[in-house]
């Protein structure tokens, strides 16, 4: 990376330098990994060593703006002995403009005027070229994104003519959104003397299933990670600044997103892909935290996750990481992950990984509260008698030909009451729908009665699995004192997180008043 630097940047990065000094000290002798990479033609290649490689993702809250653009460009300029992998997002609330573009084209009559002024699309070109104008971006990184924004324009006609956007031209829509910020900021790292070279994930990369809204990663896309990062002969250091969440699907070649949020996964991949032993998050926050912050007050950041934790967290409902991102990163053996807050970063951060520093936490009762709203029940009673085996079998085997994911489970023996993942059922028909048919599979079969209600929040308690007993308790006590009814209580065989479903109604103050008890 060169170490040109502007002098307003200077100054910045070595204030910083002060508050990351420890770390990146211990980074410094930590990330010593070499990989054995495959090179382009196939061959296994030794001599390629990623040791000056880090990987660091920044989400589209870091990237509100132009003045945010800045300031990441300095944290990735403030590591200067490293040849960093950035990943981005997509500029602030882009990927969400650009599925509200989507909904209004069909409400258009594929007029290009109207479209052009939509007001979602009107705010993302109004953000990428006042952000172009502010950096003062090369005329030809300009150009493409203006031919980029065309485009764009052209998929929302295309959408308002035919009268359809399906997933595929949802996933496509919202791809618009990083191979934007990515150019722009490939474009500003070169205006400060950093070599600089934008990769599009898209481009015989990341390679995915074809489900086109939540595309699972396949393996090959490791071996091309690594020949399309590998170091070019003849060519010095680049920053290499990858699109986050998009790739290709393998069998209809459309492109793919890997489902909301999905950067951190692309981040986590690539550390996998390299070898690493570190990919860096940088967030709005301190780490992940207690609770949700824009939920419960006085929330404080957790130093150290296990990566079951993270992804349980995850899973239910917490926005700050991306369920399938630590499936890598654990299945690499030494990837560890660090949750930093690009708007403080002296901040330490949380760190995800294998094995909780004894050091830390020693006292540790509770790690973290998430809660999951819009959450449906289904209670399942058996119409046979007690001692009928095979019943579970029955339940679980229609939910899965419904394709329905189950979230939180309780049962006895002739009755099993359990929660379906509200993401599976977003669209109000659709859910209706689903719904009716699955009670109508139990009835039809014979098999069970069912009642269905919904507007539940899964209040998930990640924590200590010694002292599950004293978190049951005080947990209980806490929601008690508030008159907080519970509707079912479910622990897990990792007894990591212990779910607790109460009214939607009473959702937020269930969290706060747990938190009170176990954090404040
Ligand atoms: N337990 C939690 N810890 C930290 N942040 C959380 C938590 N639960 C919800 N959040 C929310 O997640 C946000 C960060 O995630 P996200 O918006 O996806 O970041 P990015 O766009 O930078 O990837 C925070 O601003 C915070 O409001
Ligand atoms: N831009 C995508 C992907 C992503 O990961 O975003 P973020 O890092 O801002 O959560 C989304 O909004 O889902």
């Amino acid at each position: 990376m060169s170490a040109t630097t502007s002098a307003p940047a200077r100054a910045r990065v070595s204030g910083r330098a002060r508050g990351l000094g420890r770390w990146r000290r211990r980074r410094a002798t930590a990330t010593t990994a070499t990989a054995t990479a495959t090179g382009v033609d196939g061959r296994v290649d030794d001599a390629l060593d990623w040791a000056h490689t880090t990987v660091m993702k920044f989400g589209g809250s870091s990237l509100a703006d132009a003045a945010r653009v800045r300031e990441v460009g300095a944290i990735v300029r403030s590591f200067p002995e490293e040849t960093p992998v950035v990943v981005l997002s997509a500029m602030g609330k882009t990927t969400n403009d650009l599925l509200r573009a989507g909904e209004l084209a069909l409400r258009c009559d594929g007029d290009h005027e109207t479209i052009e002024t939509m007001e979602p699309l009107v705010a993302v070109r109004r953000l990428h070229e006042e952000t172009m104008a502010a950096l003062g971006t090369d005329a030809a990184t300009a150009e493409e994104v203006r031919r980029l924004l065309k485009k764009l324009e052209q998929v929302c006609v295309g959408v308002s003519l035919m009268q359809e956007c399906t997933s595929r031209t949802r996933a496509l829509l919202v791809s618009f959104g990083e191979r934007m910020s990515t150019r722009i900021f490939a474009s500003y790292l070169r205006s400060l003397g950093t070599a600089a070279e934008q990769v599009d994930s898209i481009d015989d990369m990341f390679v995915t299933d074809d489900v086109y809204e939540n595309g699972a990663v396949l393996d090959e896309t490791y071996e091309k990670i690594q020949a399309r990062l590998a170091p070019r002969p003849g060519q010095g250091p680049a920053v290499r600044v990858v699109t986050g969440f998009l790739g290709r699907g393998i069998k209809t070649g459309a492109v793919c997103t890997l489902g909301r949020g999905g950067s951190d996964l692309t981040a986590t991949v690539i550390g996998k892909a390299l070898g690493l032993e570190e990919v860096q998050v940088w967030k709005d926050v301190d780490g992940v935290l207690s609770a949700d912050p824009r939920e419960v007050s006085n929330t404080v950041p957790m130093p150290f996750l296990s990566f079951q934790e993270a992804t349980e967290l995850a899973y239910f409902g917490a926005q700050v990481l991306h369920p399938h991102s630590m499936r890598p990163a654990m299945d690499s053996g030494k990837l560890a992950v660090r949750v930093k807050n690009s708007y403080n970063i002296r901040a330490p951060g949380t760190v995800i990984g294998h094995k909780r520093a004894e050091d830390l936490h020693k006292d540790w009762l509770l790690t973290s509260i998430v809660r999951k709203k819009n959450v449906t029940m289904l209670d399942i009673t058996s119409t046979r008698m007690l001692g009928q085996y095979g019943f579970l079998a029955k339940v679980f085997n229609i939910m899965a030909t419904n394709g329905i994911s189950v979230d939180v489970v309780a049962t006895s023996e002739v009755s099993v009451s359990l929660t379906l993942d509200p993401s599976k059922l977003w669209e109000r028909d659709l859910a209706k729908e689903e719904l009716e048919k699955l009670k109508l599979d139990f009835e039809n079969d014979g098999i069970a009665n069912v009642a269905v209600s919904s507007g539940h929040s899964i209040i998930s308690l990640i924590g200590n699995v010694e002292r599950n007993n004293e978190i049951m308790e005080r947990a209980f006590r806490a929601l008690g004192s508030k008159d907080i009814k519970v509707k079912m209580v479910s622990q897990g065989a990792s007894k990591t997180n212990i779910s607790l479903l109460v009214n939607d109604s009473q959702g937020a103050d269930a969290a706060r008043a747990i938190h009170a008890e176990f954090f404040e």
